[in-house]
């Protein structure tokens, strides 16, 4: 039996459902970029476009998990450059990825996208405490999953920390939100002449030192073939045109 396509459209014409090319994904975001334009805190309306942006994944069926830097309140490093111990001030870089995760969250839920914060560092009654057993059941029923706290260790980053999440919840990929295009030969924002890599291999991304993620993060992800793209969260839709598969940034893999 033949049926009649009363649609005025052609079938290669239909437009088609967005289709994820990942089912589950952990996204970095840095303190940096929830700054905006101001030079230190918090920016609503940055939280509430980001809100937007991670609303399409989930609503095309992504599982999204999130590690949120601290940068944009403290950092250890520089909090010791200026006298303090180096310990206490990434304690204080700690607590600052849990305040930005908290703000976040609240942008998601004014956004109708059910979300968690879990912290690496006990902190009950605020934040529920990091359970990788747990988080990837809330990942599963749709949950969006804030991981906050980075590692809960000193020394390291919210990169390490990301790239780590990534692996534990099994995520097809580490997407790294920054305000550049992707990877380039060296720091595009220091130089005009700088070029950019569609992709690279994790172990030139070690060789050339190439400052976009710390080292200690790409050997992670080195040593569990975890896939990272880097790309530019300031470019609108562009978070969801590389989860369905587009070119966006660059991407680090085994190569
Ligand atoms: N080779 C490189 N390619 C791309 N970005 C680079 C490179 N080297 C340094 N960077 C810097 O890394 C930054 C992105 O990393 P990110 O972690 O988001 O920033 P931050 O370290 O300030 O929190 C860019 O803003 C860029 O200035
Ligand atoms: O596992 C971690 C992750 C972060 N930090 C501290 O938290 C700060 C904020 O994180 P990061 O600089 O990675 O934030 P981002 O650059 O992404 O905003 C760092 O500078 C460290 O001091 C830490 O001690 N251990």
């Amino acid at each position: 039996m033949s049926s009649v396509d009363s649609s005025p459209l052609s079938k290669s014409e239909k437009p088609r459902a967005a289709v994820s090319k990942y089912k589950r994904i952990l996204l970095k975001l840095s303190g940096e970029a929830l700054t905006g334009d101001a030079d230190f805190g918090i920016d609503p309306k940055v939280l509430d476009r980001m809100a937007l942006e991670i609303g399409q994944l989930v609503g095309i069926g992504v599982q999204v998990g999130i590690v949120v830097g601290g940068g944009n309140l403290f950092r250890g490093a520089a909090l010791h450059e200026a006298g303090m111990e180096r310990v206490t001030g990434d304690h204080m870089g700690m607590l600052a990825t849990v305040m930005n995760a908290l703000a976040m969250r609240d942008a998601l839920e004014r956004s109708n996208i059910r979300s968690r914060v879990m912290s690496a560092i006990p902190m009950s009654g605020v934040v529920e405490h990091y359970d990788r057993r747990t988080a990837i059941r809330y990942l599963t029923s749709g949950d969006v999953v804030l991981f906050s706290a980075g590692t809960g260790n000193p020394f390291f980053t919210t990169d390490s920390a990301a790239c780590l999440r990534g692996i534990e919840i099994d995520a097809d990929v580490v997407v790294k939100a920054t305000k550049v295009d992707g990877v380039y030969n060296k720091d595009p924002v220091k130089f005009d002449d700088a070029v950019k890599y569609d992709e690279l291999s994790y172990d030139d991304a070690l060789d050339q030192k190439l400052g976009v993620m710390d080292l200690t993060a790409i050997c992670l992800v080195r040593d569990h073939d975890m896939p990272v793209r880097v790309f530019n969260m300031n470019k609108p839709g562009a978070l969801l045109n590389l989860v369905v598969g587009g070119k966006e940034g660059t991407l680090i893999h085994r190569g």
